[in-house]
C-alpha cells in the first residue's frame, strides 16, 4: 500500500516537492511507494505550476491532519501558527511530520519533539537548515560520535545573495532583496532574513543537535545585515576581509558549561573556507573531536534544492515505515531533555572592526587609543582612510576583547567632543 502524504502548503517549497515527487524516473525506487494524497492551500483559485487533481487540493488543513488515511504530514506552509497546532494535531493522531519550518521548530521544538516521542512518530527537518544541504542528518548520525567544539555557518541564502551582489557589483541593498524575493529565496516576510532572525532559528537548531541539548531561542543574539554598507564592504576588502552573515555556536568557557550562540555580520579573512561561499549558497563548518573540520556546502534556498531535503526526509520515514522496529530509531528521533546554558553576548570574546567619523582635529587617533587602552582593548590596526565631507574616517580592527569591555569603551568614545559618530561596528572571525 502506498504511503499517503498530506502536504500543507504549495508555495515555493511545496511546488518544488510535488514536482520532484511526480517525476520519479532515475530517483530512489522507494519514491514509487509515495502518494500525494492531499495538499492544503489558502487559495483554491491561485494558479499552480504543478498539476494535481481537484480532489487532492483543499483549503481545509485541519481535515488533512485529522484524516486517518494520511501517514505523513509534510508541513511547508511556514509561520508559527497555525503550523504549530497543525503539526501537534498530526502528531497526536500518530502521523509522522516532515517540516521545513525552522521558525516553528526553533521556538516550539521542545513541545513538538516531546509530543512526537510520546506518540512514537518522527519529526524530520532536513529542509529547515541549509536548504538542500544535508546537515541535520549528518549531525544526528554520521558526526554524532564526535565532540563538537564549533559550528559556524552561512545559513541564510537571501542575505548571502545580497552581500555577494553588494560586494561584486556594488549593487544597492533594496534592489538585490527584490531579486532574492523573485527567485523564491526570501521568507514571506523578508525581515526574518535581513534581520538575522531566520539564521538565528537555524543556528539554534544546529546548536541543539551539535551540543546535545535544547536551546532557548530567546537567548540567541541576532543581528542582521541592515547596517552593512558598501563603504564597509570596500574597507573590509582593503583590509583583506569579506563580510558574511554568520551563525556561530561554540563553547564559551574552558569547562564547556556555557555556549555562545549568535548571528551577526562578520569580517572573514579572504583565505577562510567560508569567505568564498557566494550567492544563495550556504556552508556549515563543523569542528569536532576527533574528526577535525568538516564543511557542508550547497544551495541554501530555492524550490528544487529545498525539495531535495524534504523528499529525502519523506524517504527516510517511508523506509522506517517499511521496517517493523518496536521503538523509534534514536538516530532519526530527538531525545533532548535539558536546556543548554547560553552566555549573554557581552561575554563573547572576539575581534572587532569599527568605523568612526571624527572632526579633523590633531590627536584624535591618540585619544581613541588611550580610551581603548583604559578598557583593555588592544588594537591590531588603525587606519585613517579618507574623508566624508568635513569628517575624517578612521577604521580600527581590535585584537580579541570581551564584548562588554569593548562596548564600554565605545560608549565613552561616543561622548568625545572630537567624535561625530560610529557608523559601523562589526565582529571579526
Ligand atoms: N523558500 C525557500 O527557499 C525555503 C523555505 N523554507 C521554509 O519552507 C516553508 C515554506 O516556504 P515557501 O514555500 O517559501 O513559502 P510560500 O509563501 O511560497 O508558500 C507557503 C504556502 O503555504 C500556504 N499557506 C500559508 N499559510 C496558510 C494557511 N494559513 N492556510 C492554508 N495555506 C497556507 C500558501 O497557500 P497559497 O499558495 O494558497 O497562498 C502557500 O501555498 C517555510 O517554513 C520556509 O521557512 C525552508 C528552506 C528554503
Ligand atoms: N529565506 C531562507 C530560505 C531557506 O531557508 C534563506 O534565504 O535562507
Ligand atoms: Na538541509
Amino acid at each position: 500500500m502506498a504511503v499517503k502524504l498530506g502536504i500543507l502548503g504549495l508555495g515555493t517549497v511545496g511546488t518544488g516537492t510535488v514536482e520532484l515527487l511526480q517525476d520519479k524516473l532515475g530517483r530512489h525506487p522507494l519514491l514509487q511507494e509515495i502518494e500525494i494524497y492531499r495538499v492544503g492551500v489558502r487559495s483554491l483559485t491561485k494558479h499552480r505550476d504543478v498539476e494535481l487533481s481537484p480532489e487532492v487540493i483543499t483549503t481545509d488543513l485541519e481535515a488533512i491532519v485529522n484524516d486517518p488515511a494520511v501517514d505523513i504530514v509534510v508541513e511547508l506552509m511556514g509561520g508559527l501558527e497555525p503550523a504549530r497546532t497543525l503539526m501537534l494535531t498530526a502528531i497526536k493522531n500518530g502521523k509522522h511530520v516532515v517540516t521545513a519550518n525552522k521558525a516553528a521548530i526553533s521556538r516550539f521544538g521542545a513541545e513538538i519533539f516531546t509530543a512526537a516521542n510520546e506518540a512514537g512518530v518522527y519529526v524530520m527537518l532536513e529542509a529547515a537548515v541549509g536548504g538542500g544541504i544535508p546537515v541535520i542528518q549528518p549531525l544526528k548520525q554520521s558526526l554524532s560520535v564526535n565532540r563538537i567544539d564549533t559550528i559556524i555557518g552561512i545559513v541564510n541564502g537571501t542575505t548571502n545573495y545580497i552581500l555577494t551582489r553588494m560586494q561584486t557589483e556594488g549593487s544597492d541593498f533594496d534592489d538585490v532583496l527584490a531579486d532574492a524575493q523573485k527567485l523564491g529565496y526570501a521568507e514571506a516576510d523578508p525581515t526574518a532574513d535581513v534581520d538575522g532572525l531566520d539564521a538565528g532559528d537555524k543556528i539554534s537548531i544546529l546548536a541543539s543537535l551539535g551540543f546535545d541539548g535544547r536551546i532557548n531561542r530567546d537567548d540567541v543574539y541576532c543581528e542582521g545585515i541592515r547596517q552593512v554598507t558598501k563603504t564597509d564592504i570596500a574597507y573590509s576588502a582593503k583590509l583583506g576581509f569579506v563580510i558574511k552573515l554568520l551563525g556561530i555556536a561554540q563553547h564559551l568557557d574552558i569547562d564547556n558549561s556555557q555556549l555562545s550562540v549568535r548571528v551577526h555580520p562578520t569580517l572573514v579573512t579572504t583565505n577562510h573556507p567560508l569567505a568564498s561561499i557566494n550567492g544563495v549558497y550556504n556552508a556549515i563548518l563543523v569542528e569536532g573531536q576527533p574528526i577535525g573540520q568538516v564543511m557542508l556546502f550547497g544551495p541554501g534556498a530555492g524550490a528544487g534544492a529545498t525539495a531535495s531535503a524534504v523528499a529525502s526526509d519523506i524517504l527516510n520515514v517511508v523506509a522506517a515505515l517499511k521496517t517493523t522496529t518496536p521503538k523509534p530509531n534514536p538516530l532519526l528521533a530527538c531525545s533532548h531533555q535539558h536546556y543548554c546554558q547560553i552566555a549573554p553576548i557581552s561575554e563573547l570574546v572576539t575581534r572587532f572592526y569599527a568605523r568612526f567619523l571624527s572632526k579633523d582635529q590633531a590627536g584624535v587617533i591618540g585619544k581613541l587609543g588611550t580610551c581603548f587602552g583604559n578598557y583593555g582593548v588592544s588594537l591590531e590596526s588603525v587606519v585613517q582612510t579618507g574623508f566624508q565631507g568635513e569628517l575624517a574616517e578612521i577604521v580600527v580592527v581590535t585584537h580579541d576583547v570581551r564584548e562588554g569591555d569593548f562596548r564600554q569603551a565605545l560608549a565613552e568614545i561616543q561622548g568625545m567632543e572630537s567624535i561625530d559618530s560610529i557608523p559601523s561596528i562589526l565582529r571579526v572571525l
